[in-house]
């Protein structure tokens, strides 16, 4: 089908669920009538009202075609091939449910919580009909009404322009393109309480959010529902390891050896953790020994519970304000992180490991009944996690007070520290009761971590924080089989298309660059009989948290993604991710194709390359495909060729590391470690030439 049929295609509904209605004007024409631009011509395009939209969904089933082949990641270049595919029913069509009186109802609202699947659609129908009840993994997809100002769309519009810095396209200039961030500030007077009034426009400027998210599961089963971890998850013990600065403790190589707490211990049975990945070897020591962190690890390999369970042991150890109702409450820890769908999967992994101890989790997001939040609070906080806007609206209406932090975790810290919410995290740190860095302990997490922005890190931690790197390979998970298709703009649909038959029902993420692009494909794969949905800025949350729990479920096994969806997602069974638009920058690629392969299992990642618009992305893909030892097709080596750029370094990606400590003139050791062994038992001797 050619790109003019499809939009007259389109708008005629093939079932009665209803479907987006697109108006042609809304969009920036291409030259040649093609209805996407990449980048929008304004922010109106983007954000002229949500969109308040929903896909048909259509019984499908997919003739089973040629699987990418699956690389068995650590093992030299050898290539093997796994038979993925196989036809599905998704069940049946339909639309967007919403979830009346905010409740799960059984065989309707599944989706939320997500049943618990291996990927098989009977399973996946059969627990959606379960209603939610087969457990779900983390990630409620806590969205907003699509508030211009909610960090949802931040995250859109930072990604659009590629953040502060790193390879990106060259940003359409004047306000509102989505270049530059609406300030959180306002004035900028009594700063951190105009962060706190005018920041979280949502709640006190938009319209007003009423919806409270149900609240999750509270049984046991579902509280430590797990998937298992895959056939590379032993390789994570040869991965290498540096750890730098002063006084580096060595690491733990099992739960034993980090002697937690007994509750902690069982619960981290429980959630079916026999072994520490190599991030959880170095850092939880790190932070046991009250040491500032900074840890850059591979997507998918344990971030999480690397400060989680310190932290909680930590806590447990100290000891807590006990829970009580309070107006005022004052919690220990303060997580935040980007999203509001991943700070609701970081408050459940807290929920699971301090399950049957007095620490209570909170989680606080964007979107949401401010009331709710305020509510939540007031029984009791000691772990907090928060999305930055709302948190400084929660401090800015004085529900909390800041002087028991003992700490502060930025999740995704580079992301955090960049320039969409870098200037509200400063504003965090300089809030009223805000203990000094030198009293608390911060600590920062991310998959990639640019220098501009470990410099800018400094200013939160303390001058002898430690940075432990996890190797291979510019943070892309080499368990993810990478793979670049030359696709010109005008054929990426019938691309994506043949490739999504060829994966059978693979569950698989596919990512565009924009809100209305997201609706496009979605509602274009419907037309298709690919059973699809998606996620972006402008969908409601109650729309939200469908897709996404009926992406986790399985009844969809589509979905379309704005990068919003890009960092931190852990959903069971993703096997594949389509770069339908490759990112802006590299570092937002590592993290798309993170949501697959994640904890020793494997995926595969296509990306569809314009050479019109992808250029710039060629020298830094080539640099993170050869470090994965992937294969680098011929024609993106000379494009990388013909556009490079002398000095390019690829930054730290010179390094094995995914990012190496920036800081060049420290006294302190590091060590250079495989994960099997401590920094005391390292088999490789500490290569500190290279880090002084
Ligand atoms: N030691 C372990 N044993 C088994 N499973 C684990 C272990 N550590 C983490 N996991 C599981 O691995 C998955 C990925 O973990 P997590 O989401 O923390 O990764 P991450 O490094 O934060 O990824 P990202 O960079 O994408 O945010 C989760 O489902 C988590 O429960």
């Amino acid at each position: 089908m050619g790109d003019e049929d499809w939009e007259a295609e389109i708008i005629t509904p093939h079932l009665s669920s209803y479907v987006p209605v697109f108006e042609k004007d809304r969009y920036s024409s291409g030259a040649n009538g093609d209805t996407f631009s990449k980048t929008p011509a304004s922010s109106s395009e983007m954000d002229d009202g949500p969109s308040r939209r929903d896909h048909h969904f259509m019984r499908s089933r997919f003739a089973s075609g040629r699987s990418l082949g699956n690389r068995d990641a650590g093992e030299s270049n050898k290539r093997e091939s796994t038979s993925t595919m196989g036809g599905f029913a998704v069940g049946k069509g339909f639309g967007n449910r919403g979830f009346p009186s905010n409740k799960l109802e059984d065989g309707d609202g599944a989706g939320f919580w997500g049943g618990f699947q291996d990927g098989n659609a009977s399973e996946a129908s059969s627990s959606s009909r379960r209603g939610g009840k087969g457990g779900f993994r983390g990630g409620r997809g806590g969205f907003g009404l699509g508030s211009p100002n909610s960090e949802y769309e931040q995250d859109e519009g930072t990604q659009r322009t590629g953040g502060l810095f790193g390879p990106r396209r060259p940003a359409p200039s004047g306000p509102g393109n989505g270049d530059v961030y609406p300030s959180r500030s306002g004035s900028g007077r009594d700063s951190w309480k105009s962060g706190a009034e005018g920041a979280e426009s949502e709640d006190t400027q938009g319209p007003k959010m009423t919806y409270v998210p149900p609240a999750p599961p509270e049984d046991e089963d579902s509280i430590f529902a797990h998937y298992q971890t895959g056939i590379n998850f032993d390789k994570y013990d040869s991965i290498l390891v540096e750890v730098s600065g002063h006084d580096v403790p060595p690491a733990v190589l099992t739960f034993e050896e980090a002697n937690l707490c007994q509750t902690l211990t069982s619960n981290i049975a429980k959630a079916g953790y026999t072994k520490l990945t190599p991030v959880q070897k170095y850092s939880i020591p790190v932070v046991l020994a009250g040491r500032d962190l900074m840890a850059c690890a591979q997507t998918g390999s344990g971030k999480t519970a690397a400060f989680l369970l310190p932290i909680l042991a930590n806590m447990m150890r100290d000891g807590i304000t006990a829970s009580r109702f309070r107006e005022l409450q004052e919690p220990e820890c303060i997580i935040v992180a980007p999203t509001r769908e991943l700070i609701n999967q970081i408050y459940l992994e807290a929920r699971k490991f301090s399950f049957g101890t007095c620490v209570r989790a909170v989680v606080i997001y964007g979107g949401t009944q401010f009331g709710h939040s305020v509510r939540q609070i007031a029984q009791g906080c000691n772990v907090l996690c928060a999305t930055p806007g709302r948190l400084m609206d929660i401090i800015g209406k004085e529900k909390i007070g800041l002087r028991q932090v003992r700490y502060l975790v930025l999740d995704e810290a580079d992301r955090m520290l960049d320039m969409g919410f870098g200037p509200e995290m400063k504003k965090l740190i300089s809030c009223p009761g805000m203990p000094s860095k030198e009293q608390r302990q911060t600590l920062m997490f991310s998959a990639t971590f640019p220098e501009e922005i470990q410099r800018l890190a400094g200013e939160f931690l303390k001058p002898d924080y430690l940075f432990v790197a996890v190797g291979q390979v510019g943070g892309a998970c080499t368990d993810v089989q990478q793979t670049v298709l030359q696709v010109g703009q005008y054929a990426k649909r019938e691309k994506l298309v043949e490739t999504l038959r060829s994966t059978g029902d693979e569950r698989t993420m596919v990512f565009v660059e924009t809100k209305k692009k997201a609706d496009f494909i979605a509602t274009f794969l419907c037309q298709e009989k690919i059973s699809t949905t998606s996620i972006h800025g402008d969908r409601e949350q109650r729309e939200r948290e469908q897709a996404l729990g009926d992406f986790r479920c399985g009844k969809c096994p589509v979905l379309v993604a704005t990068s919003v969806a890009a960092r931190g997602l852990d959903i069971e069974n993703v096997q594949h991710v389509i770069n339908f638009d490759l990112p802006s920058t590299i570092d937002e690629y590592v993290h798309r194709i993170g949501r697959t392969g994640r904890c020793g299992n494997t995926g595969r990642a296509v990306s569809f390359f314009d050479p019109e618009s992808d250029r710039h992305l060629a020298q830094p893909l080539v640099k993170i495909l050869s470090d994965a030892q992937q294969d680098v097709p011929a024609w993106l080596e000379e494009i990388a060729f013909s556009t490079y750029v002398p000095g390019f370094s690829g930054g730290p990606r010179d390094s094995v590391f995914a990012s190496v400590d920036t800081r060049k003139n420290y006294q302190g050791k590091s060590t250079l470690n495989t994960a099997g062994f401590s920094a005391s038992q390292a088999p490789n001797p500490a290569d500190d030439e290279s880090w002084d």
